[in-house]
């Protein structure tokens, strides 16, 4: 049996919303998004009319949603935001070039402005060079510090006031998650034992 959408009841629901359990269709789905997103946005005055944001671009899927709705949100609600694409090209065969290329279609359809870092412009180092050095195991350490690091320069270079990110609920629960994993083992009182 067709399962019809939890808001409009007239299309037929095409996903359950992991925040609401509601099982609503993509027209909606896209309604109340955006709108959560705006209403984030104005009630907590993220911004202010000429501030020049720096979309975080990685060519994944969450930050090509950002870019799509900073876009979309800027014009349909007239916030007179300057936006801007950067991106940190970190070095690594295979994985980012292929990104980059997304990154680059965006910026031809979203017709924004695109500033792009390199780890090897900014630190003499490509992520391939330091795999090299200390092989796969702590990369991953290396890797988001520099990011961070990158972004922040990158930043400077447009001028821009604030960088936005496509980091996402997942992403906290698994922030949180490796950090109580690290902690556990110094604040357990087994330790003290
Ligand atoms: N190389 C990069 N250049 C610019 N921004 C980046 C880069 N890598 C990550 N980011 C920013 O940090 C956010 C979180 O990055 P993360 O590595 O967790 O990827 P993700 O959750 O898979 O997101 P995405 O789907 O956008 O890659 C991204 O959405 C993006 O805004």
């Amino acid at each position: 049996m067709v399962k019809l959408c939890g808001i409009c009841e007239n299309e037929r629901a095409i996903l359950k919303r992991p925040k609401t359990a509601q099982q609503i269709c993509k027209t909606c789905f896209y309604h109340v998004f955006e709108t959560e997103i705006h209403h984030t946005i104005i009630d907590n005055n993220l911004f202010k009319r000429g501030d020049r944001v720096a979309i975080a671009a990685s060519g994944g899927k969450d930050s090509t949603v950002l870019a799509h709705i900073m876009k979309t949100l800027n014009e349909r609600h007239n916030y007179g935001l300057d936006l801007s694409l950067l991106s940190v090209d970190e070095g690594i065969t295979g994985y980012r070039d292929d990104s980059l290329e997304t990154v680059k279609r965006n910026q031809q359809q979203y017709e924004l402005p695109l500033k792009i870092v390199s780890y090897q412009e900014l630190y003499n180092w490509s992520m391939d060079d330091i795999v090299k050095e200390v092989g796969l195991k702590n990369n991953c350490t290396f890797c988001g510090v520099f990011r961070r690091q990158a972004l922040d320069r990158g930043a400077v270079m447009l001028g821009v006031d604030h960088i936005v990110t496509g980091h996402n609920a997942d992403d906290i629960a698994e922030t949180v998650l490796m950090n109580s994993k690290c902690r556990l083992p110094r604040y357990s009182p087994l330790e003290a034992l």
